[in-house]
């Protein structure tokens, strides 16, 4: 029997980087949350490990031993096997973790599979920052550290209609990070008592920021463009995700966003479009 596990984009609502430690890694303090569209991981038992790639995004990398589903499934120090399908719908190197998402479902399915404990958050963190947010999911978190500190981000009004875009064009991470000219911005502004209603959450987001946008936007010009895309369709917030150059718009309903997307689509046929509703 197949096990199978949902892989979420994640999206970070803010991004705020607050320092960055000795060994070059930031500081970050991140309101992430994960929408309704993303990847899909299937095992099943087999003797030898063995990874299949399909998908709308299936072109976009290799079943190497390179694929964090591979370094995910060596987490575990076992000599048993599996066959892994990998669904992958989320574009590759776009600030939505994909690959953050894939290993994540890849240790939940298989600790499944094989009747172990899923692996620790510092095995997770080996495997690349946004993977313990990722393992952690998809309620919505607070994360801080490097992206293993994680506090669960309670009361967040719903449900949040979402269009996320990417004009493909992959970012560099480490490119975009090393580009921040400013290392130690103020931290997300806390929350009194909760955001009660969307245009309160709305109103407290637009006071936080994506530190990521500006360096991502002068080495990519094209993601100033889409977050202008979102913000003509009439969006409550647009904003990009991690370090780009995926962008959201947040919709006032999903009547509205689909209307969004549908219009974007229309403009842009060759951008990643999808309208998605964020997991509350
Ligand atoms: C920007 C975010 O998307 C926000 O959620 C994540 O922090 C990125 O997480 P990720 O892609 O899983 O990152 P990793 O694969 O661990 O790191 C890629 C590279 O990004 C940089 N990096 C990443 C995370 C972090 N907190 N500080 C960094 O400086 C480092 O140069 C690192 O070599
Ligand atoms: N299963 C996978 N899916 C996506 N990328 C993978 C995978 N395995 C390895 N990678 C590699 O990981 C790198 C980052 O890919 P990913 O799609 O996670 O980036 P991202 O969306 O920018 O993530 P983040 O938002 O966490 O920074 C790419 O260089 C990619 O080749």
């Amino acid at each position: 029997m197949a096990i199978e596990v949902f892989a979420p984009a994640k999206v970070n609502l803010a991004l705020h980087v607050t320092g960055q430690r000795a060994d070059g890694y930031h500081l970050l303090d991140s309101l992430v949350v994960f929408a309704g569209v993303g990847d899909e991981i299937r095992a099943s038992q087999d003797d030898t490990l063995r990874l299949h790639i399909v998908g709308s995004e299936a072109a976009g990398l290799t079943a190497g031993d390179d694929n964090l589903v591979f370094r995910a499934a060596r987490v575990f120090a076992s000599d048993r096997g599996a066959a892994i399908t990998l669904i992958k719908d989320l574009p590759v190197s776009s600030g939505i973790g994909g690959g953050s998402a894939d290993a994540a479902a890849t240790l939940k399915a298989l600790a499944q599979l094989w009747g172990e404990t899923v692996p620790t958050r510092e095995a997770a963190l080996a495997l690349g920052a946004d993977v313990p947010v990722c393992l952690n999911g998809p309620s919505p978190q607070r994360m801080r550290g490097i992206g293993e500190q994680l506090d669960p981000f309670v009361g967040l009004p719903g449900p949040l209609a979402m269009v996320l875009v990417n004009p493909r064009v992959a970012v560099s991470t480490p490119e975009v990070f090393k580009a921040l000219s400013r290392k130690d911005n103020p931290p997300l502004e806390e929350v009194r008592d909760g955001f009660g209603t969307i245009p309160g959450l709305i109103a407290w987001l637009k006071r936080q920021r994506n530190d990521l946008e500006a360096p991502a936007i002068a080495k990519v010009p094209v993601i100033g463009e889409v977050l202008r895309y979102l913000t003509r369709e009439g969006c409550l917030l647009a904003r990009m995700s991690g370090s780009g150059a995926t962008c959201f718009g947040i919709f006032d309903g999903q009547d509205a966003a689909r209307d969004a997307a549908r219009r974007l689509r229309e403009a842009h046929p060759g951008w990643w479009i999808r309208e998605t509703v964020v997991i509350t």
